[in-house]
């Protein structure tokens, strides 16, 4: 048994909670187990129906239930400071539990841009105020997100939110020398940069994937090799200075061979893959919806088989959200002006579901593997994608892989309305998360999220 690592945000949740027994869950999908959970850890395992509930604690009935360890987004944005029309950390925050999520990233594009320590410890400090989910701030990698000079990778790293992951997502850092230098300074520091790889002057006015539907539409090209040849780069640019690098969101079958060429290498690298660009294609923009409008683009259905392949077989490390929630004016417009994004939380865990274990690619303890074990490592969270196990973290989402829903954004808990996945009928349904022992989802429900009058939610 390892000693987990004790959590920058180890916040109210924790000793002061009361006993929780999950009851006969499938532990990672196997067999039928009880958890006691005492203390914001795993204090007790047995086989389902073994062990008696203390006095006072919550039973939860895991009958039919999957556990995992409490899932990880490497990707999400919660435009707080800024555009808090668009989403708050507190209404992320419920998404993110809601999706059976213990822990997120939040990306750095917000007004101001996190590429301060002030910033990101505001950011930190307003996740553990709301306390729903741990809330790990991104860091800028360049002032501004202007691409120009590097942000005070440093004190981000020292300050209270102890930042590990840097990335100007939503743009690429597409300076090469810029590029070397965040390797090389994250180093010190055991973080990552996590690229968004876009190739700018590839991608000027592009507005959807470049290929045969984009002829066909008359619309600007997003060609694959925009993507793919900023990821050569920068593999070749990691291993040359010896450092780690994240490449966000894979869109292409062309990236999937260079990471796989990469890792075969030995390169330090890893990968995402949103749920979207698992189930999606460019077919979808035919009919002009904004809705599909996204970057990097939805690609082709041969782009998706790959990107599948490539979870299963573990060139593609992670399954992250990209979560981008916009207010409805900003894409209930034309498709040219409207911006670019779908929301994610709320459904991720149904998608790979769909995507990845009802097609026979992955089982569900792979399914923690990709979403909650190997972005807990890739952010440096020692206190997040651990085992349920004895003396680890309390982190758990309970799953029942049986029920099935129709995906409506209006029931949603983030602000955006904008899922692609709205109308689709999806498997499975998060009935429990819990953080440090503390239950923050029961029954599909929110428990104990004060709203912002204070009353309890
Ligand atoms: N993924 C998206 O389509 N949008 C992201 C940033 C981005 O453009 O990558 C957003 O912040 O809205």
């Amino acid at each position: 048994m390892s000693t987990p690592t004790p959590s920058p945000t180890a916040g109210p949740a924790g000793r002061d909670v009361a006993p929780v027994l999950v009851r006969g869950a499938a532990l990672l999908g196997g067999a039928p187990t009880d958890l006691l959970l005492e203390g914001g850890l795993v204090a007790r395992t047995g086989p389902g129906g073994t062990l008696e509930a203390p006095a006072g604690a919550e039973v939860l009935d895991g009958a039919g239930l999957v556990a995992l360890p409490g899932l990880v987004d490497l990707h999400t944005h919660l435009r707080e400071p800024g555009r808090e029309d668009a989403e708050t950390v507190r209404t992320g925050s419920r998404a993110a539990a809601l999706g059976g999520y213990t822990a997120v990233h939040a990306m750095a594009n917000t007004d101001p841009v996190a590429d301060t320590a002030g910033v990101v410890e505001q950011v930190w400090r307003l996740g553990r105020e709301v306390g729903l989910v741990d809330v790990h701030p991104v860091g800028a990698v360049t002032v501004g997100l202007g691409g120009e000079r590097l942000a005070e990778l440093g004190a981000m790293a020292s300050s209270a939110a102890r930042v590990r992951v840097f990335s100007d997502d939503g743009r690429c850092v597409a300076d090469p020398v810029l590029m070397r230098r965040a390797l090389e300074y994250v180093r010190s520091v055991d973080g990552v940069v996590a690229q968004h790889a876009q190739d700018p002057r590839l991608t000027e006015g592009a507005q959807m994937h470049e290929g045969v539907v984009s002829s066909v539409l008359g619309l600007r090209g997003w060609p694959a090799v925009a993507e793919e040849a900023v990821i050569a780069r920068d593999v070749l640019l990691a291993d040359h200075v010896g450092s780690r690098l994240h490449v966000c969101h894979l869109s292409t079958a062309g990236s999937v061979e260079v990471v796989r060429w990469a890792k075969a290498r030995g390169v330090d690298v890893t990968a995402e893959v949103t749920p979207h660009h698992l189930l999606l294609t460019d077919e979808l923009v035919r009919g002009y919806d904004p809705v599909y409008k996204v970057n990097p683009p939805l690609r082709t259905r041969a782009d998706v088989e790959a990107l599948r392949e490539a979870v299963a077989d573990g060139t593609v490390d992670v399954v992250a959200t990209d979560h981008a929630p916009h207010p409805v004016e900003d894409k209930d417009c034309e498709w040219a002006a409207a911006a670019m994004g779908m929301t994610g939380l709320e459904t991720a865990l149904s998608v790979v579901q769909e995507a990845l274990v009802e097609t026979g690619l992955l089982g569900w303890a792979d399914v923690a593997r990709v979403m909650s074990q190997a972005p807990a490592r890739i952010g440096r969270l020692g206190h997040q994608g651990r085992p349920l196990e004895v003396g680890e973290p309390a982190n758990l989402v309970l799953v029942d892989p049986a029920a099935r829903r129709v995906v409506d954004p209006a029931r949603h808990a983030t602000q955006g309305r904008n899922s692609p996945f709205r109308g689709l009928e999806l498997p499975g349904a998060v009935v429990a998360t819990v953080l440090r022992g503390r239950p923050t989802v029961v029954g599909g429900a929110l428990v104990g999220d004060p709203d912002e009058d204070g009353r309890p939610g």
